[in-house]
Formats: C-alpha cells, structure tokens, sequence
C-alpha cells in the first residue's frame, strides 16, 4: 500500500517563501546554516520566520559538519523540529547531539559517489531518524542541482526512511517516486528563480504533481 510521499523543501531564506510553501501543501521547509552556501540564512531569521509560520509544519536546520554545541544552541534558538546533517558527522556525532537535542530530530545526509557504496549505515540507525541521500560532486557541499542514478540505493539495504535528493523537480519527481518510492522528496534548487528565491509556481507544481503520483500508486492494483 501506497503511502502519502512527503515533501520537504529546502533552502528557503524568506518569509513569503515559507509561507508559500506551506501554503502550498508542503510537510517540511528547510534552512541552511552552512556559511558558505548561497543560500545560507543567519539563526536571527530563521527565528523571525518561524515566529510567523503556522503550526503542524516540521522545520528543519541543514548542517555542515558545525560544532554540536553551537547546533544545539541554535535548535533551542529557532525552534528546529529536525536537524539535516550534510557533511562527514560520525555515527558517535549523531549519537551524542540526538541524546542532547531530544525531541529534535536528526535526519543524516549522504552524499551518493563511489564511497556512499561502501558506507556502513548500521552505527546511524540508533540515533537519526532517517537517511538523506544527494548527490557527491566534487567541492560541493550540496544544493547541486544533479540527480544520481537512483537504481543503487535498493543495494544498500536501508532500514530506515529515505529522503531522496538532489536535482529533485518537475521534470523528474515522477520518476524518482516510482522508482525509489522514498518516504519523502527534497526539493531544493529545482524550484528556485535564483539560489534562495523560490518560484512559487513551480513549487505549486511540484507539490500538485507530487500529489497526483501518490494517487496514481495508491490507486493502482
Ligand atoms: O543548497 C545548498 O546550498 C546546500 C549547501 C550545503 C549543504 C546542503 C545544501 N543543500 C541540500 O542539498 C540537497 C540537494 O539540493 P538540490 O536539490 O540538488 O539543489 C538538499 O537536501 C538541500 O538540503
């Protein structure tokens, strides 16, 4: 049986995009406090929009290989639902922020190329909620915009949710769903005007197109 494939979108650095993401039926808006991302947004505003979003919306800080304290310090600052982990945090780094960040939740990133094969999962799978899997390309932290050749991940054999990203958007949302079937879709510089500006038509499509792949797959025999 076919469940709702959830959405979570990425990189929003305004108030009107939040909202406009909400509005247009999203689970998940994400905030990138990675300083050298185009994207970054500072914890003051994030903590300014989060002041005027409405409740029921997970609200998730993407972290690149940050000290845990100054994480922990920024959770309890925005009020952060989920924490994206998107550089080489160790299984004993997640231990220890999920034992101190309690109820936030960690989602832990990897970043699919030649070693994401090789990489052991099982030391996460006590302390992150679920496995975000991007794409690695050389120099970039993330927000590539490329997708990865989806058909490897059945091979790694995860036992915990995936939240399939990178090169996410319209033109191939369907697909990823159909193939993958992840728990939830990222979608970051594919409905973007500009790196930190999103197109909010494109963002109503996506999530209406998201929708109308879920009622196909669950409608189907
Ligand atoms: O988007 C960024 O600039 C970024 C910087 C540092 C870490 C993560 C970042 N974004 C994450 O990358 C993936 C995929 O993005 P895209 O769809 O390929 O543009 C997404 O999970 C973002 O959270």
């Amino acid at each position: 049986m076919h469940s709702r494939t959830r959405i979570k979108v990425c990189g929003i650095t305004t108030v009107e995009d939040a909202k406009e993401a909400i509005r247009a039926g999203v689970d998940a808006i994400g905030f990138i406090f990675a300083e050298k991302s185009p994207r970054y947004i500072s914890p003051e505003k994030v903590k300014e929009i989060v002041a005027q979003l409405p409740p029921f919306v997970h609200l998730v800080g993407v972290f690149v290989d940050s000290d845990p304290v100054e994480v922990q310090e920024i959770i309890d600052y925005c009020g952060l639902t989920h924490v994206q982990l998107h550089g080489s945090e160790d299984a004993e780094y997640c231990q220890k922020l999920a034992q101190a960040a309690t109820p936030c939740r960690l989602l832990k990133a990897f970043r699919v190329g030649s070693q994401t094969m090789a990489a052991d999962f099982t030391p996460y799978e006590d302390s992150v909620k679920g496995y975000l899997l991007d794409t690695f390309v050389q120099g970039q932290e993330g927000g590539t915009g490329k997708a990865f050749d989806w058909s490897m991940i059945e091979s790694l054999g995860l036992k915990l949710p995936i939240l399939l990203a990178g090169g996410i958007s319209v033109e191939n949302v369907a697909a990823a769903i159909k193939t993958v079937r992840p728990f939830a879709v990222d979608v970051n510089s594919g409905v973007e005007e500009e790196p930190g500006k999103k197109d909010h038509a494109k963002l109503q499509q996506f999530v209406e197109l998201v929708r109308s792949v879920d009622r196909e797959l669950a409608s189907a025999v």
